[in-house]
């Protein structure tokens, strides 16, 4: 494990583990990363395992960190919110946080300090937590301080494996600039139908988050791309591979959904997806085949930034780069 050292600037910082303020010679900093800060030793070992943030997986990685990086402060009418402390480039892992599953199993001080102020632990609970297609719901005490936007610019995954949400940037964050993310995980393919629903039966009701009519999800160009894209990827699994000019054509398709979805927010979710249906389908035909690298070279980029090296779909995206002949659907299968 890595040593702490003792700062003596007057440097102010949260305690990564407790959350508390610390400043000083408080600031107890990992000998590994030289960046994550502890107001202690206990704190220091919590945090190493997974009963805090797994900082052993992640010291290495040196990711963004809190006073560093980005910082929780006041804002405009939305309450607390998280702002970049620099420039954030398009694709930075800006936090992994852990997902806690349960009230119970959710530190009692950091649960409570929550919104909705003065409310039970449970409408604390309904409120912070979000809902992950891959684990239920879950709460990150970090992210439950990221606000809401239709035109946001992180969003964030949840790794079931590593049991914590990555927050990524999806285009620059200016420094000074509020993070934000969509609340209630839909991707860009999804119908406008799917994101019109999803906002006025999740997002309205649960957080009282009430878009505007100038918002970027009643924009009708946004809408018209959405719902292009979505019909495109509908599209691509019905379609014939018989032939080498069957596969060629839905390759096709894949190169324009990949170009439609370049453009769309939270894109490179969606696109992982695309690029992984671009392997599967130029390895079905031995004349396709070496187009395969592209597509998977791409998609293990793409996983890497979304979920992280240390996701288990990371090791099966880097098995299928090295043997491609090992997946399902390989022309010799
Ligand atoms: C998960 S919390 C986000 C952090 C919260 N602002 C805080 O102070 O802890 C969700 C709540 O933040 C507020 N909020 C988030 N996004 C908002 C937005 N775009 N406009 C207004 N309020 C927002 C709403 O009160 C919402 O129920």
């Amino acid at each position: 494990m890595s040593q702490q050292q003792t700062e003596k600037t007057e440097e102010k910082r949260h305690c990564a583990y407790c959350l508390k303020a610390i400043s000083g010679d408080e600031v107890k900093k990992c000998a590994g990363c030289m960046r994550r800060a502890y107001c202690g030793r206990d704190c220091q070992v919590g945090d190493w395992g997974n009963k805090g943030q797994s900082h052993k997986t992640w010291c290495k990685d040196k990711l963004c960190e809190e006073d560093i990086d980005w910082e929780v402060r006041e804002t405009q009418g939305k309450g607390l919110g998280v702002f970049a402390k620099r420039m954030l480039p398009k694709h930075t892992k800006i936090m992994v946080d852990r997902g806690y599953r349960t009230i119970k199993e959710t530190p009692l001080d950091f649960i409570n300090s929550l919104m909705p102020h003065g409310g039970t632990l449970q409408a604390k609970w309904d409120l912070n937590s979000f809902f992950t297609p891959e684990g239920g719901d879950n709460l990150g005490i970090r992210l439950a301080r990221v606000n809401h936007d239709c035109r946001n610019n992180a969003t964030n995954k949840y790794v079931t494996e590593l049991n914590s949400f990555v927050l990524i940037a999806i285009k620059d964050i200016a420094a000074g600039e509020e993070i934000t993310i969509q609340y209630y995980f839909y991707n860009d393919f999804s119908t406008i139908k799917q994101v019109r629903d999803i906002r006025e039966s999740i997002i309205k009701p649960k957080w009282d988050v009430v878009c505007d009519s100038t918002c970027v999800c009643k924009d009708a160009a946004v809408v018209d791309r959405i719902e292009k894209a979505h019909q495109l990827d509908a599209s691509i699994p019905t379609m014939s591979l018989r032939t080498e000019a069957d596969v060629r054509k839905a390759l096709q398709a894949v190169d324009n959904l990949i170009a439609m979805g370049e453009d769309l927010s939270s894109g490179i979710m969606a696109l992982s997806r695309t690029y992984y249906d671009g392997f599967q389908l130029s390895i079905t035909n031995q004349k396709t085949f070496p187009l395969h690298t592209k597509y998977i070279e791409k998609y293990l980029e793409a996983v890497e930034i979304v979920d992280s090296k240390h996701s288990n779909t990371y090791a099966e995206a880097l098995r299928y780069k090295t043997f491609p002949e090992s997946h399902r659907n390989h022309f010799s299968k």
